[in-house]
């Protein structure tokens, strides 16, 4: 690579294990469904990477999009059950379109389909990091997508941009690349006028001023969406290329193309980046001004004695809040009891409690302490 590259493209070229997400807007259109010459230039530059010595794994959007054609629907659908049903019928021929282009190379694909609760429980996220890492060593290339019919409204990642970013650390990327139908991230909507492209975010200065849209016809997130989650994974250490997925092949290959975001920060563990970015709180957990002092300070196991009240109908293994006698947030975490169970252990000292409820209501391991804003 040239000697002026910035230091984030200089670590997004040389990767060695990289996600690369595909939105909707650049493998499927509204009449056509999945565009196969497009999906097939994706597979060659991700066939090239390979090649090259690193490891990728795609997550590729484009079910719903997919799907809409082979059931007669001419507009994305807006509910959940014509979206799931859309889905279902569109990763289907989706997997199928990612497989037969790999063959190209002799190349199997394997499909992975991922919910939002499968990062928090320990089990299913051991299990797809192991399913993505064996897949990795056979040799064959993971397609990844959220499970859209089981996800429900409020589990739902939101968008593949999260997902991706989510994948990212899961596998511990050192690269993560978002390849829309744009070429970069720009001050403004460039279909709504004039705007300048950013070819590289090194801090949250350089965000200032622009105005992230909404996305096409068949995009989900739009461009706030892709920046939260560049911002995102860049803040859990992982450098980000925004690029078209025209200029797939240039961006893989390390050209100058598209938006860089410089990351930053410390690399949490899989489970505490979740438990910071990924899910919905369910509940809350108000504590003492001790507890609050002994989660944000000392980093301990938050008790029951510590805590005062709780809201919400949550389970063991939900991510909850924990909020402080102010009802300001001071740490989010996995809650090891339901919600019903707590409301019994509610300020009684361990000690006090049956063994089976001894342990922390939310273990250290399983709580981030948010920063004030
Ligand atoms: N500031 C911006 N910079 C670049 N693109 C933007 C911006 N604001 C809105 N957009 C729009 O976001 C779209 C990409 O989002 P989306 O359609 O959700 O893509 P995908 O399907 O790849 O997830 C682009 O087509 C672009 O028109
Ligand atoms: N799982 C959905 C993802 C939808 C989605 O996030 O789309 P996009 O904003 O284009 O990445 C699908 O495959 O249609």
């Amino acid at each position: 690579m040239g000697g002026t590259e910035s230091p984030a493209r200089q670590a997004i070229s040389s990767a060695r294990r990289v996600v690369v997400k595909i939105g909707s807007s650049a493998l499927t259109s509204l009449a056509g469904g999945i565009d196969l010459q497009r999906l097939d230039l994706l597979a060659d530059a991700v066939e090239a990477r390979m090649q090259a010595g690193s490891d990728v794994v795609v997550v590729s959007s484009g079910a719903i999009g997919a799907g809409m054609a082979p059931l007669g629907l001419t507009r994305r659908p807006k509910d959940l059950a014509t979206k799931q049903a859309a889905a279902s019928v569109g990763q289907l021929a989706l997997a199928h379109a990612w497989g037969t282009s790999f063959t190209r190379y002799g190349r199997t694909v394997g499909q992975v389909l991922l919910s939002a609760d499968d990062f928090g429980r320990r089990e299913h996220h051991r299990n797809a990091q192991r399913t993505l890492d064996r897949l990795r060593s056979l040799g064959a290339v993971a397609v990844v997508n959220e499970n859209d019919t089981v996800a429900t409204e409020e589990i739902r990642f939101g968008d593949n941009d999260r997902l991706a970013a989510l994948v990212a650390h899961l596998v511990g990327a050192d690269a993560l690349f978002l390849l829309s139908d744009v070429d970069g991230l720009y001050d403004g909507d460039p279909r709504k006028g004039a705007a300048t492209m950013i070819p590289e975010v090194r801090s949250s200065a350089d965000l200032d001023g622009v105005i992230a849209g909404s996305g096409g016809a068949l995009g989900t997130g739009g461009m706030a969406s892709k920046l939260s989650a560049a911002r995102l994974a860049a803040d859990a250490g992982v450098p980000v290329l925004l690029a078209a997925a025209s200029d797939a092949a240039a961006a893989l290959g390390g050209g100058q193309v598209g938006t860089a975001f410089t990351a930053r920060g410390v690399r949490l563990s899989a489970r505490k980046f979740w438990v910071r970015h990924a899910a919905d709180a369910r509940g809350v957990l108000v504590l003492d001004a001790g507890a609050v002092r002994a989660v944000s300070r000392r980093r301990s196991s938050l008790l029951a004695a510590g805590i005062t009240s709780v809201r919400g109908r949550f389970y063991g293994g939900d991510v909850v809040a924990l909020v402080g006698p102010d009802d300001v947030v001071v740490a989010r975490g996995v809650v090891a009891y339901d919600s019903t169970e707590l409301a019994n252990m509610l300020g009684s000292s361990t000690a006090d409690l049956p063994s089976e409820l001894q342990r922390p209501v939310v273990h250290a391991d399983d709580l981030v302490a948010v920063e004030p804003a």
